[in-house]
């Protein structure tokens, strides 16, 4: 049996995620599409989206040990009503920023890269919709690996 590294591991370290995230948000401050979206970010929006990633691909509890978890961060999407327009553009500023900043980019890992940003990001535009967090406090961090999602989200 292999020891596979989890996507944190093979990415880097912390100082890998804090750098992606700086320049993205740097390149989405002065996108016309999504610098209005973003105009009321708090300094430390970066760092909590770094954090939030790391913890999802297996780097530790960094998010929820500085009080934040999942619930919350549904929460910041809530009544955004963001578009499939600025969705696409976050996605695409992101991996092209990802290049930039030299992430790895063999196939696998930018397979399990992709696939989470496109399930993040889409979840987010659907709960933008919504006026209240559907999420209960409780519920778990989601976690991403190398595999496939197994199968589409059936509601209990
Ligand atoms: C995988 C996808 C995504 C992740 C992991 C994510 C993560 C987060 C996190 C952790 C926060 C809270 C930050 C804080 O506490 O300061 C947040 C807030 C926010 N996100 Fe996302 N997000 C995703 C996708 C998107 C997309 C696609 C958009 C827009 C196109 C978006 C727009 C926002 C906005 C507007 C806020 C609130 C900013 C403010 O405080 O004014 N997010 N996101």
């Amino acid at each position: 049996m292999k020891n596979i590294p989890t996507l944190y591991e093979w990415a880097g370290d912390l100082n890998t995620f804090e750098t992606l995230f700086e320049k993205f948000y740097d390149k989405v401050v002065k996108d016309e599409l999504l610098g209005e979206v973003f105009r009321n970010m708090s300094p430390e929006h970066r760092t909590h989206v770094a954090h939030f990633v790391a913890e999802v691909f297996g780097g530790g509890n960094l998010y929820t040990n500085d009080g934040g978890s999942h619930a919350q961060m549904v929460g910041k999407h809530i009544g955004k009503m963001l578009t499939e327009e600025k969705r696409q553009r976050w996605v695409q500023l992101l991996l092209q920023t990802a290049d930039e900043v030299g992430l790895k980019s063999d196939p696998e890992f930018r397979s399990a890269f992709v696939g989470y940003l496109e399930w993040g990001s889409r979840i987010a535009v659907i709960n933008s919709q919504l006026t209240e967090n559907p999420m209960q406090l409780a519920e778990p961090m989601p976690k991403w690996g190398w595999g496939e999602t197994g199968g589409p989200y059936v509601p209990e």
